[in-house]
C-alpha cells in the first residue's frame, strides 16, 4: 500500500499494517500551514506495542539464522524501493517537517546509500582469532544480535535517523520495533513500506506510532526489548539511559549540542560565512550538528559580521516546497515558540539582536521564524549556553585562539566543532583540545559522513557512536570462543 496525502496511516505489526485497538488517531499538520493535514497517525496503546514486541520476539530466531548475505540482500531490495519512490518520500517530509524539498531529496538519497553501505556488512567478518596461551587450543571472538532493538527517533532527520539504526540493527541480525516521533510518522510509515516491498519477513520489523510518553516509555519499561538505540533530546535520552540501565537493557544515546565555529584572524572569510550559514540555518537550524555559536578573533570580527549579515538577509524563508525557498519553517509551533523565547531571552540578557528573530510578515498559518544574528553576546548567555534547535547564530569576539578553544570548549556538549584557518598549527591544536566527537576543519560544523563514526562527547550522547562500522558494537555482543579437542 502506497499512502497519498491525507490518509490514515496504521501500525505496522508483523508484517500487516494494523489499526490501533484505541481506534485513535492523530493528525500530523504541515508546519508551512497547518490547516493542510499529512496524514492522520495511530495513537496507539501498550496494547499494540506488546503484540509488535511479540512479533519482533517471534520473528528473531529465523532471522538470526539467516546468513549474513541474505539479510544483506533484502536491505539491498529495500534501498531499491526507496530510491524508487525518492521524490514522493522527500516530498513526504517536506510537508511534514519543513525542511526544503532539495534537502529532503538529498536525506532520502542519503537513506539509500546508508541501506547499501550496510547491505554490504552482511558480507564482512565479525571477529578475530586470538592467540590462546594453550597451543592445543583455538581461541576467537564472534558477534551475536542483541535480539529484539527498539529504536526511538526524532522528526528532525525522520528518514536518515531511522535507517542509520534500523540497517544495522537488522543486518546484525536483530529484529526491530520502531517508535517515530508522532510530527514525522507519516514520512517514517514510507519508509517502512519499503522494507515491506523488499520483503521482509513478518515481524522483522514493526512500527508503532503514538505519544512518547506511552509507546516511548513502554519501550524503556518492556522486558522483551533487549537493547534502545535513540535520537533526540537530553531530558528524554537520560530517562531512556536510566531506565535501559535499571532493567540490564543495552542503550545507546545521541543528543543535543551547541556546536562553535571558530573563525580565526587568517581564515577564508567568505568560505567561513557560507559554512556558517549552511552549518546554522540549513533545516531551520534543527540538526544537532548545527552551527550556534560563532566565535571569531577580533581581528577579523568587524569584516566577518558584515559578510554575514549581507548574506543572511538574502535568505528567503519559505515553504520547502517552493523553488525559491532557502530556509523553510520550524517543525511544530512548540519549536517556533522556543526560538522565538529565546530571541526575547537574549535582548533580555544583554546581546544585539543585529537582523532577525521574528516571525515573517505574510507568515499565515506557518511556524516561520526569520534566521537571527545576535552581536555582543557572552559566553554565559542562555543563548551562548542552552541548544535552541533553531536558526539563531551567536556571535562571540575573542582576541586569541586559545580563548576561541577555551570558549568553544566552555559548554555541556561536545558533538560537534569547526574552525576556519590556513593555519596547520592552528588545525592541529584545534583537533587535539577540542572536546566533539567530530571535529571539521574549514568545513562546516554539521555533515555526517554514512560510512564513519558518529557520536558525541560530554553530555551529548552516551559516549557511544552510530553510524559506519562503529554501529556493530552498539547492536551485537562479542562472544569469546574457545575450543579444545
Ligand atoms: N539530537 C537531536 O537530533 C534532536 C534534539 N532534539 C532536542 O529536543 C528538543 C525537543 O524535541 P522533542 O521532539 O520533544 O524531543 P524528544 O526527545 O522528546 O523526542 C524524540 C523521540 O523521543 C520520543 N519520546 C518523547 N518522550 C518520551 C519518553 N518519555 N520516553 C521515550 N520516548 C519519548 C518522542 O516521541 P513523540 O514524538 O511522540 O513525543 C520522539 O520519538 C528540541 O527542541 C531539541 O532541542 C529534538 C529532536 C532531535
Ligand atoms: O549533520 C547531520 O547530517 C546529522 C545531524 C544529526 O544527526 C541530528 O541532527 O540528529
Amino acid at each position: 500500500m502506497a499512502f497519498q496525502a491525507g490518509e490514515t496511516v496504521f501500525n505496522y505489526i508483523n508484517g500487516e499494517w494494523t489499526p490501533s485497538v484505541t481506534g485513535q488517531t492523530d493528525p500530523s499538520l504541515n508546519p508551512s500551514d497547518k490547516s493542510q493535514i499529512v496524514g492522520y497517525i495511530q495513537r496507539s496503546s501498550k496494547e499494540d506495542l506488546n503484540r509488535a514486541i511479540d512479533a519482533a520476539q517471534q520473528a528473531q530466531l529465523a532471522w538470526r539464522k539467516l546468513s549474513g548475505a541474505a539479510r544483506g540482500d533484502l536491505l539491498y531490495k529495500a534501498a531499491n524501493a526507496l530510491e524508487r519512490r525518492l521524490d514522493e518520500i522527500a516530498e513526504t517530509m517536506t510537508r511534514e517537517m519543513g525542511k526544503t524539498f532539495p534537502e529532503a531529496k538529498g536525506e532520502t538519497a542519503r537513506g539509500v546509500a546508508i541501506l547499501r553501505y550496510y547491505a554490504g556488512e552482511g558480507m564482512r567478518k565479525v571477529g578475530d582469532v586470538i592467540p590462546s596461551t594453550d597451543s592445543e587450543a583455538l581461541m576467537f571472538t564472534t558477534r551475536v544480535p542483541l535480539g529484539v532493538v527498539g529504536v526511538i527517533t526524532p522528526w528532525n532527520f525522520p528518514v536518515a535517523i531511522p535507517i542509520w539504526k534500523i540497517a544495522p540493527a537488522l543486518v546484525y541480525g536483530n529484529t526491530v520495533l520502531l517508535k517515530p516521533a508522532s510530527e514525522t510518522a507519516v514520512t517514517a510509515a514510507k519508509v517502512v513500506e519499503c522494507f515491506h516491498e523488499a520483503g521482509l519477513p513478518a515481524g522483522v520489523i514493526n512500527m508503532v506510532t503514538g505519544k512518547g510518553s506511552e509507546i516511548g516509555q513502554g519501550i524503556i519499561d518492556h522486558k522483551g526489548i533487549n537493547g534502545i538505540t535513540f535520537t533526540g533530546s537530553n531530558e528524554t535520552g537520560k530517562r531512556i539511559g536510566m531506565g535501559a540501565l535499571a532493567r540490564g537493557a543495552k542503550y545507546q544515546l545521541e543528543m543535543g549540542g551547541k556546536n562553535p565555529v571558530i573563525v580565526a584572524a587568517d581564515a577564508d572569510l567568505d568560505l567561513a560565512v557560507e559554512a556558517t550559514i549552511s552549518g546554522g540555518l540549513r533545516s531551520t537550524g534543527q540538526k544537532c550538528t548545527a552551527t550556534s555559536r560563532v566565535i571569531v578573533q577580533s581581528a577579523v570580527y568587524k569584516p566577518f559580521k558584515q559578510k554575514l549579515l549581507e548574506r543572511v538577509k538574502q535568505l528567503k524563508v519559505g515553504d520547502g516546497m517552493d523553488p525559491s525557498t532557502w530556509m523553510g519553517p520550524c517543525a511544530s509551533e512548540s519549536q517556533q515558540q522556543t526560538v522565538l523565547s529565546y530571541v526575547e531571552k537574549g535582548i533580555s540578557e544583554g546581546a544585539t539582536l543585529l537582523y532577525g528573530g521574528k516571525v515573517p510578515d505574510g507568515a499565515g498559518d506557518g511556524y516561520f521564524v526569520e534566521p537571527a544574528v545576535f552581536d555582543n553576546v557572552k559566553p554565559d548567555m542562555a543563548i551562548a549556553k542552552e541548544e535552541i534547535f533553531g536558526p539563531v547564530l551567536a556571535l562571540i569576539k575573542v582576541e586569541t585562539l586559545e580563548e576561541a578553544v577555551r570558549t568553544a570548549n566552555d559548554t555541556e556538549f561536545g558533538l560537534s566543532a569547526s574552525i576556519f584557518t590556513r593555519n596547520i598549527g592552528s588545525m592541529l591544536s584545534f583537533i587535539n583540545d577540542m572536546e566533539a566527537g567530530l571535529v571539521r576543519v574549514n568545513a562546516e560544523s554539521a555533515g555526517v559522513e554514512l560510512q564513519a563514526p558518529f557520536g558525541g562527547m560530554k553530555q551529548s550522547s552516551s559516549h557511544s557512536r552510530e553510524q559506519g562500522q562503529a554501529a556493530i558494537e552498539f547492536f551485537t555482543s562479542i562472544k569469546t570462543v574457545f575450543v579444545k579437542q
